[in-house]
């Protein structure tokens, strides 16, 4: 759902935006600043060319006092400045572009680190469409704050303040009727922007979800069309789309109807308001060079104030861009206990009678009030095979989730090799705990990619990983073994395959635990054999954690956790637990023998 738009958190998310500007810029600080100073010479020669045409017309041209050279130089001081001038403020456009570039690549690469590092909690809420159109669209809107703000406005802001100077200096009390007029000129755009900001932030909201929509109906195809839902979603995608028009059209209104033709009006009030004045006078021959002058100036007063008026639509839609990527940025990454780390014992991490992992009076929740944990507490040696089955929804996933930290474990305690789990530096947690999850996840990469993951691991740890988990073979077979390109999601292999792979890559880190989830859901019975023989390969060398639903993948496991209701029901090896009657795991167990 779209909140909507607040438009007294403008001025908030203006300050978001310069402060996430500054942070990308920094790099590139000596530009910005080389950038201003040739902006304002510029703003200095477009400044100079009046006044030397104004020479040129009281010193020469009306007086008849023709200096050729003199005259010469001066009309070439008119036509250079203003060339030098235009040449010097595209040379500073192409500077700031770089600059804005070099940014919002920057940018980029800190909110996809940032957005790595965020803990679970927050991928509940965040939706992927929207996600994505975070890195891609809203930092390239952020471009446009670096060519508006640091160029069209501080360009306009520097010959607006140079024009008046000089106006002043021509004829201040003339000045200052031009400068009485500016104010109406800040009421236009105080409008403008009170009638457009709501439809800006709407529009940029509304095309985020756009954009979520999309990626959902791409991701969940099958499903969709499945349920023959084509048509809900695409009247669901037609009314966001459509509402998305009508915010720009209600921008564009803003523009059309009051801006420019607002504008356009005040353009010839003023040039009106300066030639009565001059009517009104007694016109000497000095006065004609300062008419000449005026003028030019006035259309240098007004079209910087154009300009800067003109960019506000643009400025405004880049400035939410900016709060946005500023939020996102903002999201506190995933917190470690560091207190806890310098104070655990780090020498029971290598002592073999400490538990793998031990839980003390556990309690989770979600959400407050909607707990899914109850005071579970239970000790895992180390090297051992144990199995945790229980109904749907009685929280097996969710103590692998703890125990992967995905997310925090405010209530009770978790310990691994004897460090409490929030203090294990994050290294050295992601290295010896190995997830092998229901879904395997596959890069669309070759085969040793998918199991490297990045790792930089030596071909020999890989091939060791893959015989592990028996992949090796179905690997060589491959066309071009493991440079073989898996396709999207792995789609040339087949569903046990890809686990066997996942199984390899969990391996390949060599873990000291490797949890399971589910890993043998999808897979036949042949496959899930041979994942058992892996199992069963690994035992009292690394620490196996299994979730099941088929029973038969833990029915050798050293110790079965039956979970009811987020509490630990029974616990036992698979014959112990069949001997009471009556009991969760053997009415689960004769339910799925009864089943096959
Ligand atoms: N990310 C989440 N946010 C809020 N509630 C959640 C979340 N994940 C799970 N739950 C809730 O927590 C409870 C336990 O879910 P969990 O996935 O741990 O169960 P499970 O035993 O693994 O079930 P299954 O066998 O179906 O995978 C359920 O009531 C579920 O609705």
């Amino acid at each position: 759902m779209l909140s909507k738009p607040d438009t007294t958190s403008t001025r908030r998310q203006m300050a978001q935006a310069l402060a996430l500007l500054r942070r990308a810029a920094h790099p590139d600080r000596h530009h910005l600043a080389w950038a201003i100073l040739w902006l304002a010479a510029a703003a200095l020669l477009e400044v100079l060319g009046p006044i030397m045409g104004k020479a040129l017309i009281d010193e020469h041209l009306l007086p008849h006092h023709l200096d050729w050279p003199r005259m010469a130089g001066l009309l070439a001081g008119v036509v250079l400045t203003g060339w030098i001038a235009s040449g010097l403020r595209y040379l500073q456009l192409v500077r700031l572009s770089g600059l804005a570039m070099r940014s919002v690549m920057r940018l980029r690469e800190m909110v996809y680190n940032h957005v790595l590092s965020l803990p679970m909690a927050f991928f509940d809420r965040a939706i992927t469409g929207q996600l994505v159109s975070r890195v891609t669209n809203d930092t390239e809107a952020v471009k446009n704050l670096y060519i508006q703000v640091l160029f069209v406005m501080l360009d306009s802001t520097i010959v607006l303040v140079g024009t008046v100077c000089a106006m002043a200096w021509l004829d201040w009390r003339l000045m200052l009727i031009v400068l009485a007029l500016l104010p109406a000129v800040l009421l236009i755009v105080w409008l403008y922007q009170r009638w457009s900001a709501p439809a800006v932030t709407r529009a940029r909201a509304l095309r985020s979800e756009i954009n979520g929509q999309m990626a959902e109906s791409i991701g969940g195809m099958s499903v969709l069309q499945a349920n023959n839902a084509e048509a809900r979603f695409g009247a669901r995608f037609a009314a966001t789309n459509r509402e998305h028009y009508s915010a720009r059209l209600s921008e564009l209104r803003a523009n059309a109807w009051l801006l420019r033709p607002a504008l356009d009006m005040f353009n010839i009030i003023l040039l009106a308001a300066v030639i009565f004045m001059f009517g009104h006078r007694e016109m000497t021959a000095t006065e004609v060079g300062v008419l000449y002058a005026f003028i030019s100036y006035l259309a240098r007063v007004i079209e910087p104030l154009i300009q800067i008026t003109m960019q506000f639509s643009q400025l405004q839609q880049s400035v939410v861009a900016a709060a946005r990527v500023g939020a996102l940025l903002d999201e506190a990454a995933t917190a470690l206990n560091t207190e806890a780390g310098l104070a655990a014992d780090r020498s029971a991490a290598n002592d073999a009678s400490v538990p793998a992992v031990s839980i003390r009076h556990l309690d989770f929740a979600y959400n407050p009030g909607q707990p899914v944990l109850h005071d579970l507490s239970l000790d895992i040696p180390q090297g051992s095979f144990t199995g945790i089955v229980g109904h749907t929804g009685s929280g097996k996933s969710t103590l692998l989730s703890l125990l992967l930290r995905f997310y925090p474990a405010r209530h009770g305690s978790i310990m691994m090799h004897g460090m409490p789990l929030d203090a294990i530096d994050n290294d050295r947690f992601r290295n010896e705990v190995g997830l092998v999850p229901q879904d395997p996840f596959l890069l669309a990469a070759s085969a040793r990619e998918n199991i490297d993951m990045g790792r930089n691991l030596p071909q020999e740890q890989i091939e060791a990983a893959a015989r592990a988990a028996h992949a090796h073979d179905f690997i060589l077979a491959l066309d071009q073994g493991y440079d073989t390109a898996l396709g999207e999601g792995g789609s040339r292999l087949s569903v046990g395959q890809k686990q066997l792979i996942a199984i390899a890559r969990a391996l390949a880190g060599t873990p000291r635990i490797l949890l399971l989830d589910e890993a043998t859901s999808h897979i036949d019975s042949q496959t899930e054999q041979i994942v058992q023989v892996a199992l069963d390969e690994l035992r009292g060398k690394v620490t196996v954690i299994a979730i099941a639903h088929r029973l038969s993948t833990i029915r050798d496991a050293d110790r079965i956790i039956v979970l009811n209701h987020g509490r630990i029901a029974e616990t036992g090896p698979h014959e112990q637990l069949m001997q009471i009657d009556g009991g969760l795991y053997q009415r689960l167990y004769l339910l799925q023998q009864l089943a096959a």
